[in-house]
């Protein structure tokens, strides 16, 4: 059923209330999820965005209830994910020659998913504008890598209304659609948990976006996000914990996972929070066994913490599988500004705990000590482990890491006349990350001093995953 948001706007979506597993089995939806399109009937009629295409059929059905589908002037297609474009081929179906609005990578990724290149795809970009009788428009906003490259978000002048799709959004099915009516700390328990699983890696594009969209100056009384509630309620509310948690985001919290054959690497990390208690009872120390607990809310932990660690027995000479898999997620998320320390129990030869360290600095946490432990810990060796605790607790009292230099790159980029225009330096144009071959950093696989040009084509921005090609050629006269 239709749910009115405001003036000529429509909630036209799906709840889903028994989904639990989103990108295969990546995220687990505890609380459900909702999959928001919205219908505008001004002189003009908008769908913004479809639902998953598991509930297609409902989808249009639906909507054929509220419009006749050949009246329907135009398709925005923010992002082109299943979970929001799902429903295209359905409605396509019926109406085949509606014109899509997406950006470029966005017709890609719909061709990637339905194969209709015969649909009627308008490219829109940054600043473009589609009128839509009234007096109001639709004005829209690139937003590459929040969180695919084809992903924008739309604005409608007159109702000050944003449609940010996935950002602002959260995994949250209520059978109420606006923020003020929904128990809040539920609410903001899904923000969190769904900016640090799937926004922190692209945390240094979050800032710039926001501070891109803020400098329109357009009033915004409501964000229509695409997953969860709608922000009616002083909307900017999740704008600004969004810049908060993209800012190398941590509380006064540790973070202690393990994974263990027979309880020796769980006593260790038992002794070692409470070494850290006891030098310092403020620190919120909370410890989880990744074989038992939900992988989503450890990683929101360690999103929120300052440091972590990360504990696992030695097995057939390597750490154990699922604590190698959460390092390698951590790797992915990209956290930063952040402490770790790996400890463990082995029999003979050991080996794990040195392995896990090495993946952590690799994942970019800053390293403290390592502690092992031989079989089942006796009395003196959990007294290690507390006098371990209490020296990370010290250590991790102190200052706060400082943020890495690359935080905010305000170079500027100019546009290439000439060979002799060409400077040393090349940006990303989506993030803004800035390759300097004089330093080469912080570039893994590239020593400093590679000239550009034999940077190898397989190259990645560090920052936002994106190939080499995306790399624009900074100005000359800042050398
Ligand atoms: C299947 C298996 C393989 C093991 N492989 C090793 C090994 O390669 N090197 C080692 O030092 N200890 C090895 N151990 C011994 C354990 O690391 C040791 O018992 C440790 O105390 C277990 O700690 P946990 O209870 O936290 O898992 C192995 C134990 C098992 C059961």
């Amino acid at each position: 059923m239709a749910i009115q948001v405001k003036n000529n706007i429509q909630w036209v979506g799906q709840r889903d209330w028994e989904v639990r597993d989103f990108h295969g089995t990546e995220y687990k939806t505890l609380k459900g999820s909702s999959y928001n399109s919205y219908l505008i009937r001004e002189e003009k009629t908008v769908l913004i965005d479809t639902v998953d295409h598991k509930f297609s059929r409902e989808f249009v059905q639906n909507l054929a209830a509220e419009i006749d589908l050949n009246t329907l002037d135009y398709i925005i297609i923010n992002h082109a994910e299943e979970d929001h474009a799902g429903a295209l081929t359905e409605l396509m179906s019926r109406i085949p020659h509606t014109p899509i609005y997406c950006t470029a990578n966005g017709v890609d990724s719909i061709n990637g998913h339905h194969h209709h290149p015969e649909w009627n795809f308008r490219v829109v970009k940054t600043g473009d504008s589609l009128d839509i009788g009234n007096g109001k428009q639709l004005i829209f906003v690139e937003t590459p890598m929040l969180h695919w490259p084809d992903s924008m978000m739309t604005y409608m002048t007159g109702d000050a209304v944003l449609f940010s799709n996935d950002a602002f959004g959260q995994h949250y099915c209520d059978e109420h659609l606006f923020n003020d009516e929904v128990d809040q700390a539920e609410l903001f328990e899904q923000c969190q948990r769904y900016y640090a699983n799937i926004l922190t890696p692209f945390s240094r594009l979050v800032t710039p976006k926001i501070t891109e969209i803020l400098s329109f100056n357009l009033p915004v009384d409501m964000i229509a996000t695409s997953h969860g509630v709608v922000w009616r309620d002083n909307p900017t509310q999740i704008v600004e914990l969004y810049l908060k948690w993209a800012a190398d985001y941590q509380e006064d919290r540790i973070t202690i996972f393990y994974d263990t054959m027979s309880n020796n690497t769980r006593m260790m990390a038992d002794a070692i929070a409470q070494g850290i208690n006891e030098v310092d009872p403020r620190v919120a120390v909370k410890i989880f066994n990744v074989a038992r607990h939900d992988k989503n809310e450890i990683l929101t932990n360690v999103f929120r913490s300052k440091g972590v660690l990360a504990g696992t027995s030695t097995m057939n000479n390597v750490m154990m599988p699922k604590i190698a898999g959460l390092v390698e997620e951590m790797t992915g998320l990209r956290f930063r500004n952040k402490r770790a320390s790996a400890f463990g129990s082995h029999g003979w030869s050991g080996g794990a705990v040195d392995r896990l360290s090495t993946r952590l600095q690799d994942a970019g946490f800053e390293m403290s000590l390592s502690l092992k432990a031989k079989w089942r810990p006796d009395i003196d060796a959990l007294e290690n482990c507390r006098a371990h605790g209490r020296e990370i607790a010290r250590q991790w009292a102190q200052t706060p890491l400082v943020a890495s230099p690359i935080a905010a790159p305000q170079a500027s980029v100019a546009a290439v006349k000439s060979c002799a225009d060409l400077g040393p330096q090349m940006q990303c144009s989506v993030c803004q990350w800035i390759y300097d071959p004089e330093t080469g950093e912080p570039m893994q696989d590239v020593a400093p001093g590679t000239p550009w040009s034999e940077v190898p084509d397989s190259f990645l921005c560090p920052e936002c995953s994106l190939g080499k090609d995306v790399f624009d050629v900074l100005a000359t006269e800042a050398k």
